[in-house]
Protein backbone atom coordinates (compact mmCIF):
# COMPACT_ATOMS: atom_id res chain seq x y z
CA UNK A 1 0.00 0.00 0.00
CA UNK A 2 0.53 3.37 -0.53
CA UNK A 3 1.15 4.73 2.97
CA UNK A 4 0.18 8.71 3.61
CA UNK A 5 2.03 10.13 6.23
CA UNK A 6 2.99 13.25 8.22
CA UNK A 7 6.98 14.24 9.35
CA UNK A 8 6.78 16.27 13.00
CA UNK A 9 9.14 16.52 16.17
CA UNK A 10 8.86 17.84 19.23
CA UNK A 11 12.10 19.45 20.65
CA UNK A 12 13.92 17.42 18.34
CA UNK A 13 11.88 14.11 19.39
CA UNK A 14 11.29 12.85 16.08
CA UNK A 15 7.53 11.42 14.58
CA UNK A 16 6.00 9.38 11.78
CA UNK A 17 2.44 10.58 12.37
CA UNK A 18 -0.61 8.03 10.95
CA UNK A 19 -3.97 9.10 9.89
CA UNK A 20 -5.61 5.50 10.96
CA UNK A 21 -8.98 6.82 10.71
CA UNK A 22 -9.04 8.13 7.24
CA UNK A 23 -6.75 5.28 5.85
CA UNK A 24 -6.61 1.62 6.72
CA UNK A 25 -2.89 0.22 8.51
CA UNK A 26 -2.25 -2.98 10.27
CA UNK A 27 1.67 -3.04 10.50
CA UNK A 28 3.97 -5.78 11.57
CA UNK A 29 6.49 -4.65 13.96
CA UNK A 30 9.06 -5.19 11.23
CA UNK A 31 7.14 -2.43 9.19
CA UNK A 32 7.50 -0.15 12.07
CA UNK A 33 10.97 -0.82 12.43
CA UNK A 34 11.10 0.04 8.74
CA UNK A 35 9.04 3.23 8.77
CA UNK A 36 11.67 4.32 12.07
CA UNK A 37 14.89 3.41 10.31
CA UNK A 38 16.88 6.71 9.18
CA UNK A 39 18.50 5.22 6.06
CA UNK A 40 16.04 2.67 4.54
CA UNK A 41 12.68 4.40 5.59
CA UNK A 42 11.09 7.95 6.62
CA UNK A 43 13.61 8.03 9.69
CA UNK A 44 11.59 8.83 13.79
CA UNK A 45 12.23 7.98 17.13
CA UNK A 46 8.40 6.46 17.48
CA UNK A 47 5.50 6.59 15.10
CA UNK A 48 2.13 8.02 16.19
CA UNK A 49 -1.18 6.48 15.04
CA UNK A 50 -4.52 8.70 15.29
CA UNK A 51 -7.37 6.29 15.50
CA UNK A 52 -11.11 7.03 16.01
CA UNK A 53 -11.91 7.09 20.15
CA UNK A 54 -13.29 3.73 21.16
CA UNK A 55 -14.74 5.20 24.89
CA UNK A 56 -17.70 7.88 25.08
CA UNK A 57 -16.81 11.35 25.79
CA UNK A 58 -12.93 11.21 24.14
CA UNK A 59 -12.06 12.45 21.15
CA UNK A 60 -9.54 10.56 19.78
CA UNK A 61 -7.36 7.36 20.25
CA UNK A 62 -3.70 7.47 20.05
CA UNK A 63 -1.17 4.56 19.72
CA UNK A 64 2.66 4.87 20.04
CA UNK A 65 4.93 2.34 18.47
CA UNK A 66 9.14 2.64 19.08
CA UNK A 67 11.65 2.73 16.60
CA UNK A 68 12.44 -0.82 17.59
CA UNK A 69 8.62 -1.44 16.69
CA UNK A 70 6.98 -2.71 20.05
CA UNK A 71 3.93 -0.62 20.85
CA UNK A 72 4.41 1.26 23.90
CA UNK A 73 1.40 3.01 26.56
CA UNK A 74 2.46 7.31 26.65
CA UNK A 75 4.68 9.45 24.53
CA UNK A 76 4.56 12.99 26.05
CA UNK A 77 6.53 14.73 23.26
CA UNK A 78 4.42 12.61 20.62
CA UNK A 79 0.81 14.24 22.69
CA UNK A 80 1.75 17.66 21.25
CA UNK A 81 2.38 16.61 17.71
CA UNK A 82 -1.03 14.62 17.86
CA UNK A 83 -2.73 18.15 18.65
CA UNK A 84 -0.87 19.61 16.06
CA UNK A 85 -1.61 17.09 13.65
CA UNK A 86 -5.44 16.87 14.46
CA UNK A 87 -5.64 20.28 14.39
CA UNK A 88 -3.60 21.25 10.77
CA UNK A 89 -5.51 18.14 9.17
CA UNK A 90 -9.01 19.59 10.11
CA UNK A 91 -9.97 16.94 12.17
CA UNK A 92 -11.14 18.53 14.94
CA UNK A 93 -12.18 22.04 15.64
CA UNK A 94 -11.53 22.24 19.72
CA UNK A 95 -8.55 23.64 21.05
CA UNK A 96 -8.97 21.23 24.01
CA UNK A 97 -8.98 17.58 23.21
CA UNK A 98 -9.71 14.28 25.18
CA UNK A 99 -7.57 11.46 23.43
CA UNK A 100 -6.96 7.39 24.83
CA UNK A 101 -4.46 6.04 25.04
CA UNK A 102 -3.21 2.54 25.82
CA UNK A 103 -2.37 4.23 29.87
CA UNK A 104 -5.12 6.22 30.00
CA UNK A 105 -6.81 9.73 29.04
CA UNK A 106 -5.13 12.78 28.29
CA UNK A 107 -5.70 16.16 27.75
CA UNK A 108 -3.60 18.51 25.71
CA UNK A 109 -4.64 22.24 24.46
CA UNK A 110 -3.42 24.43 21.89
CA UNK A 111 -2.61 27.54 23.55
CA UNK A 112 -3.05 31.00 22.01
CA UNK A 113 0.94 31.26 21.45
CA UNK A 114 1.01 28.28 19.60
CA UNK A 115 2.51 25.57 22.35
CA UNK A 116 0.59 23.02 23.31
CA UNK A 117 -0.09 22.24 27.31
CA UNK A 118 -0.92 18.15 27.91
CA UNK A 119 -2.67 17.45 31.30
CA UNK A 120 -0.31 14.33 31.77
CA UNK A 121 -2.33 12.46 34.34
CA UNK A 122 -0.83 11.75 38.24
CA UNK A 123 2.60 10.29 37.92
CA UNK A 124 2.46 6.95 39.68
CA UNK A 125 5.53 6.43 42.22
CA UNK A 126 4.45 2.92 43.79
CA UNK A 127 7.58 0.64 42.60
CA UNK A 128 5.78 -2.57 42.18
CA UNK A 129 3.38 -0.21 39.41
CA UNK A 130 6.08 1.73 37.47
CA UNK A 131 6.94 -1.91 37.43
CA UNK A 132 10.37 -2.02 39.43
CA UNK A 133 11.76 -5.27 41.46
CA UNK A 134 12.37 -3.60 44.50
CA UNK A 135 13.06 -7.58 46.08
CA UNK A 136 15.69 -7.67 48.56
CA UNK A 137 17.04 -4.29 48.11
CA UNK A 138 17.55 -1.51 50.84
CA UNK A 139 15.78 2.19 49.67
CA UNK A 140 17.20 5.08 51.15
CA UNK A 141 14.96 7.90 52.09
CA UNK A 142 15.41 11.46 50.09
CA UNK A 143 12.33 14.33 51.38
CA UNK A 144 9.57 12.84 50.01
CA UNK A 145 11.19 10.28 47.47
CA UNK A 146 12.80 6.60 47.84
CA UNK A 147 15.78 6.16 46.00
CA UNK A 148 17.08 2.55 45.10
CA UNK A 149 20.42 1.12 44.34
CA UNK A 150 20.63 -0.28 40.75
CA UNK A 151 23.83 -2.04 40.05
CA UNK A 152 25.19 -1.02 36.91
CA UNK A 153 29.06 -2.16 35.68
CA UNK A 154 29.48 -3.16 39.14
CA UNK A 155 28.71 0.57 40.99
CA UNK A 156 25.49 1.34 42.87
CA UNK A 157 23.52 3.93 40.74
CA UNK A 158 20.63 5.78 42.99
CA UNK A 159 17.95 6.01 40.82
CA UNK A 160 14.36 7.23 41.87
CA UNK A 161 11.51 5.10 39.37
CA UNK A 162 8.81 7.16 38.16
CA UNK A 163 5.86 6.05 35.90
CA UNK A 164 3.79 8.80 33.72
CA UNK A 165 2.29 5.63 32.28
CA UNK A 166 5.86 3.97 30.52
CA UNK A 167 7.88 3.29 32.85
CA UNK A 168 11.55 5.55 33.82
CA UNK A 169 14.31 5.27 36.01
CA UNK A 170 15.57 8.88 36.80
CA UNK A 171 19.25 9.68 38.04
CA UNK A 172 21.05 13.02 38.98
CA UNK A 173 24.11 13.69 37.99
CA UNK A 174 26.80 16.42 38.43
CA UNK A 175 27.04 17.22 34.35
CA UNK A 176 25.33 15.76 31.96
CA UNK A 177 26.98 16.24 29.19
CA UNK A 178 29.79 14.27 30.85
CA UNK A 179 27.24 11.52 31.95
CA UNK A 180 27.62 8.09 30.11
CA UNK A 181 24.01 8.07 28.82
CA UNK A 182 24.61 5.80 25.63
CA UNK A 183 26.60 3.41 27.83
CA UNK A 184 24.68 2.94 31.31
CA UNK A 185 21.33 3.98 29.38
CA UNK A 186 21.30 0.68 27.26
CA UNK A 187 22.31 -1.00 30.49
CA UNK A 188 19.73 0.52 32.55
CA UNK A 189 16.95 -0.10 30.09
CA UNK A 190 17.47 -3.69 29.77
CA UNK A 191 18.46 -4.24 33.88
CA UNK A 192 16.55 -7.62 34.95
CA UNK A 193 14.64 -5.30 37.88
CA UNK A 194 12.73 -3.86 35.21
CA UNK A 195 10.72 -6.42 34.07
CA UNK A 196 8.88 -4.16 30.95
CA UNK A 197 11.96 -2.49 29.99
CA UNK A 198 12.97 1.60 31.01
CA UNK A 199 13.41 5.11 29.96
CA UNK A 200 16.48 5.97 31.62
CA UNK A 201 17.14 10.06 32.44
CA UNK A 202 19.76 11.53 33.69
CA UNK A 203 19.14 14.76 34.89
CA UNK A 204 21.67 17.92 36.05
CA UNK A 205 20.16 20.55 38.68
CA UNK A 206 20.84 23.94 37.20
CA UNK A 207 19.00 25.36 40.14
CA UNK A 208 15.16 24.72 41.93
CA UNK A 209 13.33 25.66 38.33
CA UNK A 210 15.71 24.49 36.23
CA UNK A 211 17.38 21.34 34.59
CA UNK A 212 19.36 19.76 31.90
CA UNK A 213 18.14 16.62 30.84
CA UNK A 214 19.19 13.73 28.89
CA UNK A 215 17.08 10.57 28.57
CA UNK A 216 17.89 6.93 26.68
CA UNK A 217 14.93 6.01 25.92
CA UNK A 218 13.27 2.31 25.97
CA UNK A 219 12.93 1.46 22.05
CA UNK A 220 14.47 3.87 20.77
CA UNK A 221 18.23 4.87 21.72
CA UNK A 222 19.29 8.46 23.14
CA UNK A 223 16.83 11.11 21.88
CA UNK A 224 16.98 14.60 21.52
CA UNK A 225 13.91 15.20 24.28
CA UNK A 226 11.97 12.88 25.77
CA UNK A 227 8.34 14.39 27.19
CA UNK A 228 7.33 11.51 29.64
CA UNK A 229 11.24 11.86 30.53
CA UNK A 230 11.17 15.59 31.60
CA UNK A 231 8.01 15.06 33.46
CA UNK A 232 9.16 11.91 35.32
CA UNK A 233 12.60 14.09 36.13
CA UNK A 234 10.84 17.00 37.59
CA UNK A 235 8.49 14.91 39.67
CA UNK A 236 11.29 13.24 41.23
CA UNK A 237 13.20 16.04 41.51
CA UNK A 238 10.29 17.77 43.32
CA UNK A 239 10.12 14.72 45.84
CA UNK A 240 13.75 14.56 46.38
CA UNK A 241 12.97 18.78 47.29
CA UNK A 242 15.46 19.68 45.01
CA UNK A 243 13.16 21.40 42.98
CA UNK A 244 10.35 23.63 42.51
CA UNK A 245 7.68 23.72 39.99
CA UNK A 246 6.95 24.84 37.61
CA UNK A 247 10.60 23.54 36.34
CA UNK A 248 11.90 24.48 32.83
CA UNK A 249 14.02 21.21 31.20
CA UNK A 250 16.55 21.94 29.01
CA UNK A 251 17.08 19.21 26.56
CA UNK A 252 19.41 18.82 23.30
CA UNK A 253 16.66 19.39 21.33
CA UNK A 254 14.30 22.47 22.81
CA UNK A 255 12.88 23.46 26.29
CA UNK A 256 9.83 21.98 27.75
CA UNK A 257 8.26 23.66 30.81
CA UNK A 258 6.83 21.13 33.48
CA UNK A 259 4.53 21.69 36.18
CA UNK A 260 3.66 19.55 39.12
CA UNK A 261 1.41 20.30 42.56
CA UNK A 262 2.83 17.09 44.41
CA UNK A 263 0.96 14.01 45.69
CA UNK A 264 -1.92 12.93 43.16
CA UNK A 265 -2.11 16.33 41.34
CA UNK A 266 -1.55 16.04 37.55
CA UNK A 267 1.94 16.40 36.02
CA UNK A 268 1.58 19.62 33.11
CA UNK A 269 3.55 19.84 30.14
CA UNK A 270 3.96 22.93 28.05
CA UNK A 271 6.25 22.37 24.97
CA UNK A 272 6.39 22.93 21.30
CA UNK A 273 5.36 21.03 18.42
CA UNK A 274 6.14 21.35 14.63
CA UNK A 275 5.30 19.91 11.42
CA UNK A 276 8.68 19.12 9.18
CA UNK A 277 6.71 17.44 5.73
CA UNK A 278 4.27 15.64 4.41
CA UNK A 279 4.80 12.26 2.40
CA UNK A 280 3.97 8.77 0.80
CA UNK A 281 5.77 5.45 1.39
CA UNK A 282 5.46 2.22 -0.10
CA UNK A 283 4.79 -0.17 2.56
N1 LIG B 1 9.55 10.13 23.41
C1 LIG B 1 8.59 9.87 24.37
C2 LIG B 1 8.45 8.52 24.99
C3 LIG B 1 8.24 7.40 23.95
C4 LIG B 1 8.04 6.04 24.56
C5 LIG B 1 9.24 5.54 25.32
N2 LIG B 1 10.40 5.32 24.50
C6 LIG B 1 8.86 4.23 26.05
O1 LIG B 1 9.22 3.16 25.55
O2 LIG B 1 8.22 4.29 27.09
C7 LIG B 1 8.09 11.05 25.17
O3 LIG B 1 8.22 12.17 24.66
O4 LIG B 1 7.52 10.85 26.23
Amino acid sequence: MKLKFTKMHGAGNDFVVIDAINQAIDFTPAQWQYLADRRFGVGADQMLVVEKAQAAGVDFRYRIYNADGGEVEQCGNGARAFVRFVTDKKLTDKRAIKVETMSGIIEPRLEANGQITVDMGAPILNPEDVPFDTTDLLCKAEGEDTLWPLDIKGETNWISVVSMGNPHAVQVVADVEAAPVREDGVLIEHHPRFPKRVNAGFMQILDQHHIKLRVFERGAGETLACGTGACAAVVAGIRRGVLVSPVKVQTRGGELVIAWGGQDSPVMMTGPAVTVFEGEIEI
